[in-house]
């Protein structure tokens, strides 16, 4: 079944920092931040089209009064699909590009620049995930692709085709956020055709709800009215609506935040299914970095209104462009770069600390290694069996402690490191990055 095909991806970074000094217990977790319904448009921010009032309209921007008929083209396809028995949805993801986008907000006490300069280019098909702090303009990026923003500067380009004077409804959107919209007192299949219906386009329904019902694993419960599904089936079904008018683009903000991880896993799996398997370029809005990981092409680090890299995940992973990218994205320990460890492996900077990642540290427990020789000593401090990694936490003789994440099998044929027992812990220079605290502080600069 569609729903259930998996994609396997590369092993997911956790969100999780080690500060300088801290204990395990003192360790605070990454704020999780949720926003209902948060493309729901901000009033007098519109500029062009009808003004839409609630988040359920936001949804289906479809909803304009003289709502636009599916395009020449997009009909023809539509009849050509029918007449061959093949699936009526036919989408042509767009490319989409953002160019020198400025966004200013006027606030009681002045200017704010939520979003300051901000080049992206989204390829048709693919999924592109906006992760970074809050307040860091993700959002409002989001709004500005959708005509929910008028920008102060900057252009949006679809195919080329410079879209950004265009009103919403006529961009060829579908939207999917965190709280759902759905119109509780229709059926699944009415909210599903809603947009066809109100577009006039020429389509065969029922077969497009059945389809779309197939698409996102919800076979059989068209009749359903929204509040007897589950919160999953909710968010499936908004999918399928986002989907049902051919979209070029599908923009979602943080469609998975109030669910459980077992569903947000199946639903995240069943989103990237559905975008490969139609086509529509997809651009997510999320704090969740594993998510982002998993289903993301593309992934555009934001801080302060500025992106601090894009790349794919793995290049992200990789090789962080910053400091910044570097300790947002995955585990990394703080340590002075005057620290035993910083000097022994002959790592140089000007900068007060380094960081380097738990994933990239050796230890060796054989003290008459000529590996251990170049290591600096430490003593395994405490240690945390997390399920599928052992977490060691060790400290240097100079009192600074870093963190080793090994995989629980490495460990117990490998380590299986006593609390007090002495090691000799490397890490390739190379793999270290000199930081101040102003350098990686994402949090939002206030209006
Ligand atoms: N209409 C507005 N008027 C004034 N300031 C705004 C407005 N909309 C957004 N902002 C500010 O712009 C900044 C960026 O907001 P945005 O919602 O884009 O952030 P975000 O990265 O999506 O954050 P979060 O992850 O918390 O949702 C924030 O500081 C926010 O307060």
């Amino acid at each position: 079944m569609a729903w259930m095909a998996l994609a396997g991806f590369p092993p997911v970074l956790a969100v999780q920092q080690r500060r300088l000094g801290a204990s395990p217990a003192a360790q605070q977790p990454q704020p999780f931040v949720q926003h209902a319904a948060r493309l729901q448009p901000r009033p007098a921010q519109r500029r062009a089209g009808p003004v839409l009032a609630s988040a359920e309209a936001a949804a289906a921007p479809q909803q304009s009064a003289q709502p636009p008929a599916a395009t020449a083209q997009q009909q023809q396809e539509q009849q050509q699909a029918a007449a061959a028995g093949q699936p009526s949805i036919v989408v042509h993801g767009a490319q989409v590009a953002v160019q020198d986008m400025v966004k200013h907000f006027q606030t009681r006490r002045g200017m704010f620049k939520a979003v300051n300069g901000v080049d992206v280019t989204m390829e048709p098909g693919t999924i592109t995930a906006l992760l970074g702090p809050s307040g860091s303009g993700k959002t409002t990026l989001l709004r500005l692709i959708a005509g929910l923003e008028e920008p102060t500067a900057g252009r949006v380009l679809f195919d080329g085709e410079d879209v950004t004077e265009y009103g919403v409804q006529d961009r060829d959107l579908g939207f999917v956020f965190q709280g759902y919209a759905l119109f509780k007192h229709m059926t699944v299949a009415d909210n599903i055709t809603f947009g066809p219906r109100m577009r006039k386009m020429d389509i065969d329904c029922e077969k497009r709800v059945e389809e779309l019902l197939e698409l996102t694993g919800l076979q059989g419960l068209g009749g359903r009215f929204p509040p007897q599904l589950s919160g999953g089936q909710r968010q499936r079904v908004a999918m399928a609506r986002a989907l049902a008018c051919n979209p070029r683009l599908m923009l979602l903000d943080e469609p998975f935040g109030a669910l459980d991880p077992i569903v947000r896993k199946s639903l995240r799996n069943g989103l990237r299914d559905i975008v490969k398997r139609i086509g529509v370029t997809t651009v997510i809005v999320t704090h969740d970095q594993e998510e982002a990981w998993d289903i993301a092409d593309q992934v555009v680090i934001f801080n302060k209104g500025l992106i601090e890299q894009q790349g794919t995940p793995e290049e992200v992973g990789r090789a962080p462009a910053s400091p910044f990218v570097m300790n947002f994205v995955g585990d990394v320990n703080h340590l002075p770069a005057s620290s035993q460890l910083v000097r022994k492996m002959s790592f140089h900077t000007d900068k007060p600390f380094v960081m380097c990642r738990p994933s990239d540290i050796t230890v060796h427990t054989n003290y008459e290694s000529p590996e251990a020789a170049a290591s600096a000593a430490a003593s395994v401090h405490d240690k945390q069996n997390m399920g599928k990694v052992v977490r060691y936490y060790l400290r240097f003789d100079d009192g600074v402690d870093i963190d080793f994440t090994v995989p629980r099998r490495q460990d117990e044929e490998q380590f299986d490191l006593d609390v007090g027992q002495r090691v000799y812990v490397s890490v390739p220079p190379e793999r270290m990055m000199g930081f101040d605290y102003s350098e990686v502080d994402g949090s939002a600069v206030t209006a």
